[in-house]
């Protein structure tokens, strides 16, 4: 199925030190089938701030700069929680195959927020690929999706 993501753009992807290994092994893994990626750190394993990477993540994908966003950190809590800060922003944590695939469906989510502490990296990877490759259902779904804005 083709993804309902413009992957003309690149796939804008951060984390702190909890998520830095997967990180790492996802821009590889996701180089090597042919996406673009735009690595926004960090960029070696030391103690870091989650927000100062998931923001830059956020505001590209706000910006329409990036088709969509992959936040690591270990939880995927401290990511996800900063990136749903931003208006354009719609993170879901991802902690099953399932739940990839309903954020995509039901949520129309633009970032996929992954517990790097949490689940093996082969099971990140299969997460990563229902959603790029899940469209958004509409319908029902879309009515609560244009609900979530508070301002
Ligand atoms: O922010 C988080 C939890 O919401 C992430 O899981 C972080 O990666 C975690 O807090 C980092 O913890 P550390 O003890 O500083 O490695």
């Amino acid at each position: 199925m083709a993804s309902s993501f413009d992957l003309s753009k690149p796939i804008a992807i951060g984390s702190d030190h909890a998520g830095y290994d997967y990180k790492v092994a996802l821009v590889k893994w996701l180089t090597e089938k042919g996406y673009q990626i735009s690595d926004m750190g960090v960029y070696e394993n030391k103690s870091v701030d989650y927000p100062d990477y998931a923001h830059p993540v956020a505001e590209w994908v706000e910006k329409g700069d990036a088709a969509f966003g992959i936040l690591l950190c270990g939880s995927a809590n401290g990511v996800c929680i900063t990136a749903n800060k931003h208006q354009g922003i719609r993170a879901g944590l991802a902690f099953q195959t399932e739940v990839a695939q309903l954020i995509r469906q039901h949520n129309d989510a633009n970032i996929i927020c992954i517990p790097a502490r949490f689940v093996a990296l082969e099971y990140a990877k299969q997460m990563v690929d229902i959603f790029i490759n899940t469209p958004f259902e509409g319908g029902r779904h879309q009515t609560r999706v244009d609900k979530i804005a508070c301002n």
